[in-house]
């Protein structure tokens, strides 16, 4: 089945789930051994309901190695969502080995983790052209942004087909009136971006007890989410911790 198919299986109005495998492999690096493999990690969270695989091959190699994604490239089942900065060798990389998805994300080396999105507003000629050549290649774009207008016209204008909204404002929100504030940052930015003819996708930060509210914004499509549910998969392992995400995400109640 491709990995379009895959995406059409879902059923209509299901929010779709990518894992992030990063965390796996950044408990290998700690010690340098072969193990938690990530790819043992991509297979079991696929098997327990995953819609797509996400890693991030940082330039500093931190967790992600350039063998994971070459590896795991022929093996996913579901669909590959190669994260990387818009850099020459990323996009040689992603160039050469085609995933189904690319999410173009900013690093500083001297970061703890992602903390903010993509400045699309600000480098429009050059992702025009970095989006074009990727497309292309037959990679489906997408540009991790925050929740601005700015950056969703920004995010249409270079050609890009679908958005990652970053949730970490809302996740990092320390009082319920922020939270909402950026909830409501979120929701806004999806109904833009739905209204751009964007796909609109959402992450980062984004955990058991925070996640719902952003799930239920009508018009989310998929969300990433990866440190959470790699923390919940220690105690209670990688299958019942995406399937407990996954349910999550669709219920209800
Ligand atoms: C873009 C984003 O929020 C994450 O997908 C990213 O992978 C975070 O970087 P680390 O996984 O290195 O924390
Ligand atoms: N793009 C967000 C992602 O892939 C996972 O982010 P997190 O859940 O690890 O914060």
């Amino acid at each position: 089945m491709s990995s379009d198919q895959i995406a059409l299986s879902a059923k209509p109005g299901e929010v779709l789930l990518g894992i992030n495998i990063d965390h796996v492999a950044t408990l290998r690096q700690a010690r340098g051994t072969r193990y938690p493999e990530p790819i043992q990690a991509a297979l079991v969270a696929e098997q327990a309901g995953a819609d797509a695989i996400t890693l991030h091959l940082r330039e500093d190699r931190r967790h992600i190695q350039d063998r994971d994604v070459e590896l795991l490239r022929g093996i996913l089942q579901t669909r590959m969502n190669l994260e990387m900065a818009a850099t020459v060798e990323m996009g040689d990389i992603a160039c050469r080995l085609r995933p189904a998805d690319c999410c173009l994300v900013p690093e500083r080396r001297e970061e703890l983790t992602t903390e903010g999105g993509l400045d699309v507003a600000g480098n429009q000629p050059y992702l025009t052209d970095f989006c074009a050549r990727l497309a292309e290649a037959g990679v489906r774009v997408s540009l991790f942004i925050d929740a601005t207008p700015a950056q969703l016209e920004a995010a249409h204008a270079v050609g890009a087909p679908v958005v990652e909204i970053h949730t970490g404002h809302y996740a990092d929100a320390e009082t319920p009136e922020a939270r909402t504030a950026e909830l409501d940052r979120v929701r806004q930015a999806v109904e833009l971006g739905r209204s751009l003819g964007l796909q609109v996708n959402a992450g980062h930060g984004l955990d058991y007890h925070n996640v719902k509210a952003i799930a239920a914004i009508e018009g989310v499509r998929e969300l990433n989410i990866g440190h959470s549910i790699i923390a919940r998969a220690v105690f209670s392992g990688l299958d019942s911790a995406v399937r407990d995400m996954k349910h999550l995400i669709n219920s209800q109640t």
